[in-house]
C-alpha cells in the first residue's frame, strides 16, 4: 500500500513536463506562457488624446473662462486612425478624438463639453494644464521590455496585452492529447436499451469533460469488453499520437480485471493507495506512452482525477500556483473514516462574511457508486490517514472544487 502523496508524485513524474509550442492566441486561454514576451511596440505606441475635444497649447487658453472664452480657429480634424498629423500652429486648435495622435505643438486637450463644439472656430471656456487628457507613449509598456513573464497563466487580460504588443501567437506548454478508455462488458451507450445486468457508461464522459477543462485534446473509447485480447487490439493501435492514456475499471481483485491482466508485465505497476475511494490504482508506460489506470466506480474516478491527474496535468503545463483551495471548516455531522486511509467525502461548504471558518456537511455516504450526491457537492472533505472519527463541530480540511 502506498500513500496518496506517493502515487501523486509517481503520476506527476510520469506525465512529465509538456514541450513548448507556438499556438494562436485564441488557443492559449488558460495555458501557461513558456517564454518571456518582449514588447515589439510601446503602449501607447504614440502620445494620444484620452478624450474627445480640442488639442491646443496650454498658453493659448491660459486666461479662458466662461465669461471670457478663448476663441481659436480650428485648423484640422484628427479622428482616431488618422496617420498624417499636421503640426499645431500657435493660436490655433485641432479638433481631436479619443485615441487620436497628439499633434506636434499641442501640449493639452480641452474636452468638448468645455467648449462650444465649433468646427471652424471654437470657443473654449476653461484653461487647461499642460499634459491634461494626454496619454503618453510607453506609460503602460515600454518597447523592448518584458510585457509578460514566462510562467504567466494566460487569461483574457494577458492575451489582450499580447495582442496589443503585436503578437498573434504565443509559446506555451502544449496541452497533452489524451485517450480515455472505459472498460466493462456491462457498459452500454444510449440510445441502446439496457438489459438486466447492464448499465449506461458515465466515466468517460466525466473524464473527457475534466480533461478538456484543463485544455487537453481528448478522444475516448467508451466501452471495451473485459477481454484482454479485445482490449489490446482496440487500444494498442491508438497509442501512436497520444501523450497520455487514462483507463477506468478492471484494476481490482476480481477474475476479469482486463486492464490489470492486459498491462501487468507491459510496464504498468498496479498498486493499492491508502485512500477511500480510489484504492486500486496503477501507472506506467505502455509502448512508451504514459498510462494512468483508475478504478471503475464513478466517484472513485472523479476523486482520483482530483487527487492525481489534475495536479499532474497542471504541473505538466507549467502551472506552479495554487489550483484548488484548501480551507478549514466545521463539520455539521460526525463522520467516520477507515483507519490508515485518507478519506475524500463529497461535501457542501458554506461560508459567511467575517467568519474565520465555514461549515461543511457531507453529501451522500462514502459509497463510490453515489454519483448523484457528487452533483450536489461543492467540495471534498479530506479526513487524514490517522482519523477514524471526525466529530460534529470539529474542524476538518476541505478541498474546494
Ligand atoms: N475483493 C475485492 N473487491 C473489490 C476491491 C477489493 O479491494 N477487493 N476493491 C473495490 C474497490 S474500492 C473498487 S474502486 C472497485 C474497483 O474495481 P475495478 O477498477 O476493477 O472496476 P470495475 O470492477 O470494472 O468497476 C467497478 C464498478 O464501477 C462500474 N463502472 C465501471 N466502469 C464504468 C463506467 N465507465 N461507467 C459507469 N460505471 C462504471 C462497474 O459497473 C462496477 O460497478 O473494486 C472493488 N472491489
Ligand atoms: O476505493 Mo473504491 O475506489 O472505494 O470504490
Ligand atoms: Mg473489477
Amino acid at each position: 500500500m502506498i500513500s496518496v502523496d506517493e502515487h501523486r508524485s509517481a503520476v506527476t513524474e510520469l506525465v512529465g513536463t509538456r514541450p513548448a509550442v507556438e499556438l494562436p492566441l485564441a488557443d492559449c486561454a488558460g495555458l501557461v506562457l513558456a517564454k518571456d514576451v518582449h514588447a515589439g511596440v510601446s503602449l501607447p505606441p504614440f502620445d494620444n488624446s484620452a478624450m474627445d475635444g480640442y488639442a491646443v497649447r496650454s498658453v493659448d487658453v491660459a486666461h479662458a473662462s466662461e465669461d471670457e472664452p478663448a476663441e481659436l480657429p480650428v485648423s484640422e480634424d484628427i479622428p482616431a486612425g488618422r496617420t498624417d498629423i499636421p503640426t499645431l500652429l500657435p493660436g490655433t486648435a485641432h479638433r481631436i478624438m479619443t485615441g487620436a495622435p497628439m499633434p506636434e505643438g499641442a501640449d493639452t486637450v480641452v474636452i468638448v463639453e468645455r467648449t462650444d463644439g465649433g468646427t471652424d472656430t471654437v470657443r473654449i471656456f476653461t484653461d487647461a494644464a499642460p499634459g491634461a487628457h494626454v496619454r503618453r507613449t510607453g506609460e503602460d509598456v515600454a518597447v523592448g521590455t518584458v510585457a509578460l513573464k514566462a510562467g504567466t497563466v494566460l487569461g483574457p487580460a494577458q492575451l489582450g496585452l499580447a495582442s496589443a504588443v503585436g503578437l498573434d501567437r504565443l509559446t506555451v506548454h502544449a496541452p497533452p492529447r489524451v485517450l480515455v478508455v472505459s472498460t466493462g462488458t456491462e457498459l452500454v451507450l444510449p440510445p441502446r436499451k439496457l438489459r438486466h445486468g447492464q448499465i449506461y457508461e458515465s466515466n468517460s464522459v466525466m473524464l473527457v469533460a475534466a480533461l478538456r477543462a484543463l485544455g487537453c485534446e481528448v478522444e475516448s473509447v467508451r466501452s471495451v469488453a473485459d477481454d484482454v485480447d479485445t482490449f489490446r487490439a482496440t487500444i494498442e493501435p491508438r497509442l501512436e499520437g497520444v501523450d497520455l492514456v487514462v483507463t477506468s475499471g478492471g484494476v481490482s481483485a476480481g477474475a476479469y480485471e482486463v486492464v490489470k491482466d492486459a498491462l501487468t508485465g507491459a510496464g504498468i505497476t498496479f498498486t493499492k493507495v491508502a485512500m477511500q475511494p480510489g484504492g486500486p490504482q496503477g501507472c506506467g508506460r505502455w509502448n512508451g506512452v504514459p498510462v494512468v489506470t483508475l478504478p471503475g466506480n464513478p466517484v472513485s474516478v472523479l476523486v482520483s482525477f482530483e487527487a492525481f491527474l489534475r495536479p499532474a496535468i497542471l504541473s505538466s503545463l507549467g502551472h506552479t500556483g495554487v489550483d484548488r483551495r484548501h480551507v478549514r471548516a466545521r463539520l455539521l455531522e460526525t463522520l467516520e473514516s477507515p483507519k490508515g486511509k485518507r478519506q475524500f467525502r463529497r461535501g457542501y461548504y458554506t461560508h459567511s462574511e467575517g467568519q474565520v471558518t465555514g461549515v461543511v456537511g457531507p453529501r451522500g455516504g462514502p459509497g463510490s457508486h453515489l454519483l448523484a450526491a457528487f452533483t450536489q457537492a461543492n467540495c471534498l472533505i479530506v479526513l487524514g490517514e490517522d482519523v477514524t472519527e471526525a466529530p460534529e463541530g470539529s474542524e476538518v480540511d476541505v478541498l474546494l472544487l
